[in-house]
């Protein structure tokens, strides 16, 4: 396909998911299914276009003053890919399976290249009802981070310590380009390529297959070590779904003492089985919820850990679809579902245990309002400084920009290089 076909088909495909709210992905597969000729290629391109288009909507749209799939897909293709407007005219015209010519009104427009005047949360590309709370937790880099959430992000891949570490990695994965990051110790990141830019295809990579590394960011690994985690310890992944947090906890405890993997989504848990079995975890029950229960370890646990449902607002440079499509309603339910995991999920923690509250959410109101919620419910516990943590497990590495005042941390991409990841600790009083 030339770069005309490509564009028509983002324009199709965007229009799918704009108008009947399906999600990217499955939109990407069907529209394949249904035009075999094109090749893998051309399929990462037209998905590039429609994620990009997806993550920059609402300033593309300030330019363009037009949200329409069209506008947006050209907008993505001339100005975010940097191809200009001459490329963009000619491709238009000189292919005919490309989209309609460029009318005068857009070249004028595309041209320029910049929106008159735009407000804050749209330069941003944050929905305009949740600016107040970028504000809040952000101030004056509210805009500069929600830019950072608007670009694409890089593979970040987690050495497996129970098979492997991060120097053998690095040379066996040299030819896909994947370096070490400075945060986490274990963190290898394939950087993100722009434009028509591919990823490498690192699931069929042997040591994948091996379990030698785990697809994970570095931020989720942060959180998961922040958590500190012990061999010989008794600890609860309360909230487990696929397993990605529990992986990198087995592999923390060196598969010695016990982990206990919990959802009370059993669908969400069946991917987990096979997960564990690759990276050859063994110290690990999974409680399904349909068939056990968690009563007998009641005041039991060293650890119990909560990867909270969330937003996700701290992984739109992963899901761009899902910033436009959230709800208060989602927002007012996910505070709702926190506050009930962090009520039941805390009677697990022993006296002198931890709990490590963990949303992917960078929102003050899943985050720090949520933390000062359960130390005013819970008299039991206490605060307990994930900034210390942080100096603990990662000497030399710079603080985070963003830390509450019981030292409750924010990673975001544009602090930390991360997913926005919010983690704070307690401690159960003995
Ligand atoms: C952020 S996801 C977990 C992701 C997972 N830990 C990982 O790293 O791959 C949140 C999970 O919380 C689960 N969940 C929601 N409400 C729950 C509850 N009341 N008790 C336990 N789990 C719950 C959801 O089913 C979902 O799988």
């Amino acid at each position: 396909m030339k770069d005309g076909g490509r564009l028509a088909a983002a324009i199709e495909v965007l229009t799918e998911v704009e108008t009947r709210h399906r999600p990217v992905q499955i939109a990407l597969r069907d529209w394949g299914a249904a035009h075999r000729f094109a090749g893998s290629g051309d399929r990462t391109v037209i998905g590039n276009l429609v994620f990009d288009a997806l993550r920059n909507k609402a300033s593309l749209a300030a330019l363009m003053q037009d949200e329409t799939p069209r506008a947006l897909i050209l907008a993505t293709y001339s100005c975010t890919w940097q191809k200009g407007v001459e490329a963009l005219a000619e491709t238009l015209s000189g292919d005919r399976h490309a989209p309609e010519p460029l009318s005068e009104a857009e070249a004028r427009t595309l041209s320029v290249g910049q929106a008159p005047d735009p407000a804050p949360a749209s330069q941003a590309d944050v929905p305009e009802w949740l600016w107040p709370s970028f504000q809040a937790v952000f101030g004056e880099n509210a805009v500069e981070e929600g830019r950072a959430l608007a670009r694409r992000a890089p593979v970040d891949l987690r050495a497996n310590t129970l098979k492997a570490d991060r120097e053998k990695l690095l040379k066996r994965l040299a030819h896909t380009g994947a370096g070490p990051t400075s945060l986490s110790p274990l963190c290898l990141r394939i950087e993100a390529k722009p434009g028509l830019g591919r990823m490498p295809h690192i699931q069929a990579e042997e040591g994948y297959r091996k379990g030698w590394f785990e697809l994970q960011d570095e931020g989720s690994q942060l959180a998961a070590l922040l958590a500190q985690a012990k061999p010989g310890e008794q600890v609860l992944d309360y909230c487990a779904g696929g397993g990605g947090k529990t992986l990198a906890l087995a592999a923390a405890m060196e598969n010695k003492g016990q982990l206990y993997a919990y959802d009370a989504d059993r669908l969400r848990l069946a991917p987990i089985h096979e997960r564990l079995q690759r990276a050859g975890v063994r110290n690990i029950q999974v409680r399904d919820p349909a068939s056990s229960t968690l009563e007998d370890l009641t005041g039991q646990m060293d650890l119990v850990f909560i990867d909270a449902p969330c937003t996700g607002t701290g992984v739109w440079r992963r899901r761009p679809d899902s910033k436009w499509r959230l709800a208060e309603k989602a927002l007012a339910d996910r505070i709702e579902d926190q506050r009930h995991v962090l009520e039941n999920a805390g009677r697990y923690v022993k006296p002198g245990g931890r709990l490590a509250y963990v949303t992917c959410s960078v929102l003050p109101e899943e985050n720090q309002n949520q933390a000062a919620w359960f130390l005013e419910n819970h008299p039991d516990f206490k605060s307990s400084s994930a900034l210390e943590a942080w100096k603990k497990a990662l000497p030399g590495a710079s603080e985070p920009k963003y830390v509450s005042e019981h030292g409750d941390l924010l990673l975001t991409p544009a602090s930390t290089g991360t997913d926005g990841f919010f983690v704070a600790l307690f401690e159960r009083q003995a």
